[in-house]
């Protein structure tokens, strides 16, 4: 039966997601109110620039106190859509304080505060759901914390920065220069307020901490996540990945160890084969794979970023957030039971595409050989050009971890013969 009395909704920051979340909530408030059982109303907008036009939303909701509208007393759920860490992480705790369920799309703030974000709304018997703070409209936040858990997962890989795997596309497919992919990727709402956070890896690290956090039932921050971003990629590290039948994305990978003891989580770029289902992720989607002991492998695939596939999952856990709160429940809050210690890079065993500038005269290769076989680097393929006394050597290694990989190459650089390391990636995926 349908309660005719409204959930009352404040809205926190009216910018790409949040302008889409006030839109929706208005083009479909009769099917919202149909699905939770009452009618949602926006009850008030805090935005930091209170004289643009914001069409859809009536004058009088709009505020610059957003501290006093989360204080308010008669707010159901407050959507934070601001970013960052203050002062969204003031007002979540706020809201939680007053009254009020939370629903944010803020990965920055869950990497580094998650645990004290569940604490304080488990302390207020209140929800804080947050299914658009990984890869946009995907659903993966819920699957990995609901459907499977019954199931043992073991790795969660994928991409889940859609800004950089638009540029890393268009540089592949069409040649693009890295900036001008980054300024349309900016364009079209995909990236954050400070790009630095998408192209170094950090937006991708804080969503890796998420996944592994809820994957591994475990603690993981952000500063537990190892991080590269994309930004060194050249056009040579993708000729080379062709010669290879590979392309090269930006990876978060969360792994639990073979011994199941630790885990660890880490971006980086990677090359991967075309083969691979990854590799034909284009454009601004995301795609990641879960394995698990008994569902064997998943595969999540969608659009990650943007503000009309970012609100779908904010609207997601608005139903769900209005419908706990009906029925006078909350949802699963943080489950870290099993405190896994996170383990660092060094004990992360993958493949190796590593490019060398050598002296092209005999010994060379032998020379080379000899460094990799003392540090117990077994190589799989080696690859040579030669020009002008001068040479580039690709070698491929078999799976090593990455404390002897980074011994090797601390050991090529010390060669006279070895004029330089080109580059050094990871190969992923096979
Ligand atoms: N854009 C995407 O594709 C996407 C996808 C998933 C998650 N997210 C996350 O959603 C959140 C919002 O992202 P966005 O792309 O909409 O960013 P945005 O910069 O377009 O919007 C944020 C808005 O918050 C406003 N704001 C800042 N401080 C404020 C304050 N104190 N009070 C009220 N308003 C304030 C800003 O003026 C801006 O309009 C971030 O946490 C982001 O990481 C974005
Ligand atoms: N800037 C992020 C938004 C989605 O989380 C991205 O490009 O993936
Ligand atoms: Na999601």
């Amino acid at each position: 039966m349908m309660r005719t009395r409204p959930l009352k909704v404040a809205l926190l920051g009216c910018g790409v997601v949040g302008s889409e979340v006030a839109r929706i909530m208005t083009t479909h408030a009769d099917d919202l109110a149909a699905r939770i059982g009452a009618p949602v109303e926006l009850a008030g907008v805090a935005v930091r620039r209170p004289d643009k036009v914001r069409e859809g939303i009536a004058r009088e909701l709009i505020t610059t106190d957003a501290t006093a509208l989360v204080k308010r007393g008669d707010i159901d759920v407050v959507v934070e859509v601001i970013g960052g860490i203050e002062p969204a992480r003031s007002l979540i705790t706020t809201a939680f304080e007053h009254g009020a369920s939370v629903v944010s799309a803020n990965k920055a703030l869950l990497a580094q505060d998650g645990a004290d974000l569940h604490a304080a709304a488990e302390a207020h018997g209140k929800d804080l759901y947050y299914e658009a703070a990984v890869a946009g409209a995907i659903p993966l936040i819920r699957p990995l914390r609901e459907s499977l858990a019954g199931d043992k997962v073991n790795r969660v890989l994928g991409i889940v920065n859609g800004t950089t795997n638009f540029i890393l596309d268009k540089m592949d497919t069409t040649g693009a220069g890295y900036q001008e992919a980054l300024d349309e990727a900016t364009a079209l709402g995909y990236a954050e307020a400070d790009p630095t956070a998408d192209v170094e890896g950090f937006d991708a690290a804080a969503k890796a901490a998420i996944l592994a956090g809820i994957a591994f039932h475990t603690r993981v921050r952000l500063d537990d996540v190892y991080r590269e971003g994309m930004t060194e990629v050249t056009a040579a590290d993708f000729a080379s990945a062709k010669e290879m039948g590979c392309t090269i994305k930006l990876l978060a990978i969360c792994e639990r160890a073979e011994d199941g003891q630790s885990v660890t989580a880490r971006v980086h770029p990677a090359m991967i084969p075309l083969t691979h289902p990854l590799a034909s992720v284009r454009g601004a989607y995301n795609a990641v794979f879960v394995e698990s002991d008994a569902s064997g492998q998943l595969m999540f695939y969608g659009p990650g970023a943007g503000g009309a596939p970012t609100a779908s999952a904010v609207l997601g856990d608005l139903v769900a957030v209005c419908r706990n709160r009906l029925s006078g429940t909350t949802g699963p809050g943080e489950s870290a039971y099993a405190a896994l210690p996170v383990s660092g890079m060094g004990e992360v065993v993958t493949r190796y595409h590593i490019s060398l500038d050598v002296a092209d005269k005999p010994g060379v290769l032998a020379q080379v050989a000899t460094v990799f076989a003392d540090h117990d680097v077994s190589i799989d393929t080696v690859r040579q050009q030669g020009k002008d006394g001068e040479a580039s050597l690709v070698v491929v290694t078999h799976r090593a971890s990455d404390a002897a990989l980074g011994g090797t190459v601390e050991a090529l650089r010390k060669l006279d013969t070895v004029r330089g390391v080109a580059s050094i990636m990871r190969v992923e995926g096979e």
